[in-house]
């Protein structure tokens, strides 16, 4: 079966169009399953047609040969020309198509809105009463302040209990006191915070009469809104380069005695009155809710992260010839090499894995706040939390390693920056660390999974939710020809076994002797590896639900093959827990490899039809070698030629230096 997918287009490159005419299913339907709806994959298209006809949205000038100011610059010139096109180009407060037409025309590395629309209009909303929204919501919403969120400090980010900075209440002025007291204290890190913000939620340490209340969310306004001078009192700047993100002016923040209002503490679910009097929230953790949203969009984001790196690498396999197989009179794709399928077919899988995951737990955050800001109902806070702490560790790890292998795959060309991998690597692995750095994160999935393992041995398991509820589950003996369930069930043997093992080392330290703490972090490998079980369990299981919802009979054998390639690549993974508790045997194992290799022969038609179902346009990908043509040589080549170097023959550095070196040696 032959689809005419519109990305088939006769000037493209042939190996690429005859790639895409061998596609057994529709892209665009399969952009409607990426996507979470036909709705929104239509609305991406039309937002990407509207942009291509805008000429000032065009690139100009490629980004690896920009300096850090003339990214920012650029990015700021962009962000002005959509803000003239705002209003015809998406509907207004819509956060996914904003996030599209910035992800489109900015790319990301970074610029002076990213943390306004990720975490300083969601801390408003979340964070912020009725009457302070009606204050400032609709000016952040409108772009009439810039807005990013301060949190972590020079010397501490993880361990938000320590944070040093200060909010003292002066009940005599109704206002509150902030202060930097130490240069540990200095926030630094905060994305957009150097020069574009005038604005930030600053998490601060509320101390009332001489007791802590620890971090507090506050509202707080760092420069003037005509001059954009730092107010007096705040000391605020960049904190140089980085690995990637130099689009971003990440910054340090200091406050000498500043003062601001009563009002700027966000007050939805706890205040302080005027005579100092505190009220409680009604969960000790309401205040961590943005770090929580921007988790729960982690497995979608990474997922879309790692996708352009393997849109770039499948395109390019199949137009790079080297080598031959049988047929002598033509080299081979390396696309058809069983390596090149390993290498980059499971990855493949694990973004789609990824994706349905993040459009879940995009919605669980959503329906959470409702609860929450609704009717005051936390009680779904303890789950989101633990599940999207779990998963952010394990996409970001992953994704790394999908983008590095993305990279080599494209050989020499994929180390070049006109490959853009380089950098799609160093903006993904950033998540490794921020918002919670995975250790850490996965020792929190590590609590909640120890406590459910404590519930189960004292006799109460119906106490446990029901993303827990394996941990109860029988030893059996699996037949993994049945399908994608027998799958889950080894699958849920091996993460209930190193759940109960772990639980049982720490107590075991704990009978010697040991503080539950020294326990812990003596069994924190062991807890550690129970949490990526889980979470991997949890992944699989919501790649099977979703597969099996889908109605389209051509992208539902495509991605039931992508499914089979995910399980059996998996389960190979964890192969090692699975022999030592004799849960499953080497036949099965062997079983398992020729599952794993057959899927990868099936995949091999779809592959480039699945990576383009993203539906990136070039200008998002900033890709030379992955660009949607496949005319992978002239393209380099032109590129190469823009290179600030060869716009002259010779440069300063050979007539200083290297020519008087050169005569000198003559003498
Ligand atoms: C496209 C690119 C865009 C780039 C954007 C990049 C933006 C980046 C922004 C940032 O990085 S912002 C800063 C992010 N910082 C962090 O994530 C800090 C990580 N640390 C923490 O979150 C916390 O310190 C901690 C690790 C969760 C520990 O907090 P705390 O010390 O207060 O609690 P514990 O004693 O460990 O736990 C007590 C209890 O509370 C539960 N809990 C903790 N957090 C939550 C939560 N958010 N929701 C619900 N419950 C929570 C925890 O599980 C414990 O429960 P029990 O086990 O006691 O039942
Ligand atoms: C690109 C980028 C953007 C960022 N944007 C923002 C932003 O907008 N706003 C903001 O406030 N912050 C931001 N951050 C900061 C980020 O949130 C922190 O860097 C992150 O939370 C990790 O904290 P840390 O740097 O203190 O690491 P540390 O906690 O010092 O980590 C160092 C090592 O110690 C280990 N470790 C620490 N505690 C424990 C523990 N309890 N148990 C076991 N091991 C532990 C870690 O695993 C790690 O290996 C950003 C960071 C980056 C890289």
């Amino acid at each position: 079966m032959s689809f005419l997918n519109k990305e088939i287009c006769d000037g493209d490159n042939p190996d690429l169009t005859e790639e895409r005419r061998t596609a057994t299913f529709d892209t665009d339907r399969m952009a409607q399953v990426i996507y979470g709806s036909e709705k929104f994959a239509a609305r991406r298209r039309q937002i990407t047609k509207s942009i291509s006809r805008i000429p000032a949205l065009q690139d100009t000038k490629p980004l690896a040969f920009m300096t850090r100011e003339e990214k920012i610059t650029e990015a700021c010139r962009e962000l002005d020309v959509l803000s003239d096109h705002w209003e015809q180009l998406i509907y207004v407060n819509d956060e996914e198509e904003a996030l599209h037409l910035h992800r489109e025309v900015i790319g990301m590395e970074g610029h002076p809105f990213a943390l306004h629309e990720t975490m300083f209009i969601p801390t408003l909303v979340s964070q912020a009463s009725d009457e302070q929204q009606e204050k400032w919501l609709g000016r952040a919403r409108k772009r009439e302040i810039i807005g990013c969120y301060a949190q972590t400090e020079l010397g501490h980010g993880s361990n938000l209990r320590k944070l040093e900075t200060t909010a003292t209440y002066s009940p005599s002025t109704q206002e509150f006191i902030l202060h930097t007291p130490t240069i540990t204290a200095l926030k630094w890190w905060p994305g957009a915070l150097g020069k574009s913000s005038n604005y930030a939620i600053v998490m601060a340490d509320l101390v009332i009469k001489n007791k802590s209340y620890g971090p507090h969310p506050f509202i707080v306004q760092l420069r003037d809104e005509k001059t954009h001078q730092p107010l007096p009192g705040i000391t605020v700047g960049d904190i140089g380069p980085k690995m990637a993100f130099n689009g971003a002016d990440n910054g340090f923040l200091g406050f000498d005695h500043f003062r601001i209002p009563r009002g700027n503490l966000l007050m939805r679910h706890n205040r302080v009155e005027p005579d100092g009097s505190y009220l409680k929230p009604p969960h000790a953790k309401i205040g961590y809710s943005s770090m929580v949203k921007v988790r729960s969009r982690m497995a979608m984001d990474q997922g879309l992260f790692m996708a352009q790196a393997l849109v770039i690498a499948v395109r390019y396999s199949a137009v790079r010839r080297q080598g031959f197989l049988e047929d002598k009179s033509q080299e081979v794709k390396v696309l058809d090499y069983q390596t090149q399928q390993h290498r980059l077919f499971p990855s493949i899988a694990r973004v789609y894995a990824f994706i349905f995951c993040g459009l879940e737990t995009i919605q669980l955050y959503e329906k959470l706040i409702l609860d929450v800001n609704k009717n005051g109902d936390t009680s779904g806070m303890a789950d989101l939390h633990s599940l999207t702490s779990g998963l952010k560790s394990v996409v970001t790890h992953f994704t790394g390693q999908g983008i590095e292998q993305a990279r080599m795959a494209c050989g020499g060309h994929g180390y070049s920056m006109a490959s853009y991998i380089s950098e799609i690597y160093g903006v993904a692995v950033a998540g490794c660390t921020y918002e919670g750095e995975n250790m850490v994160m996965l020792l929190q999935c590590a609590r909640a999974l120890v406590k459910a393992v404590e519930l189960v041995e004292e006799g109460h398991p119906e106490k446990l939710s029901p993303m827990m509820a394996y941990l109860t589950k029988p030893s059996v003996t699996v037949d993994l020809t049945v399908g994608p369930e027998a799958y889950v069930k080894i699958f849920q043997l091996i993460a209930k076994k190193q759940a109960f093992k772990a639980t049982e080392q720490l107590h075991k330290f704990m009978v010697a002797g040991d503080s539950r703490d020294v326990a812990w972090n003596k069994s924190a490998v062991e807890l550690t590896k129970a949490s990526r079980l889980h979470t991997r369990l949890y992944i699989l299981k919501t790649f099977i639900r979703r597969v099996e919802s889908i109605t389209d009979i051509s992208v539902k054998a495509a991605l039931t093959d992508l499914l089979n390639l995910h399980l059996n690549y998996e389960l190979l993974d964890v192969a090692s827990y699975a022999l030592a508790d004799g849960i499953m045997s080497s036949t099965q194992m062997d079983f398992i490899k020729n599952q794993l290799y057959s899927s990868l022969e099936k995949i091999r038609p779809n592959a480039v039809s699945l990576m383009d179902s993203f539906q990136f346009s070039d200008l998002q990908l900033r890709s030379v070698l992955g660009r949607r043509d496949g005319h992978v040589y002239q393209n380099l080549f032109e590129w190469a030629k823009s290179s600030p170097l060869n716009q002259s023959e010779v440069l300063p550095s050979v007539t200083q230096y290297l020519k008087p070196m050169m005569e000198k040696s003559k003498l």
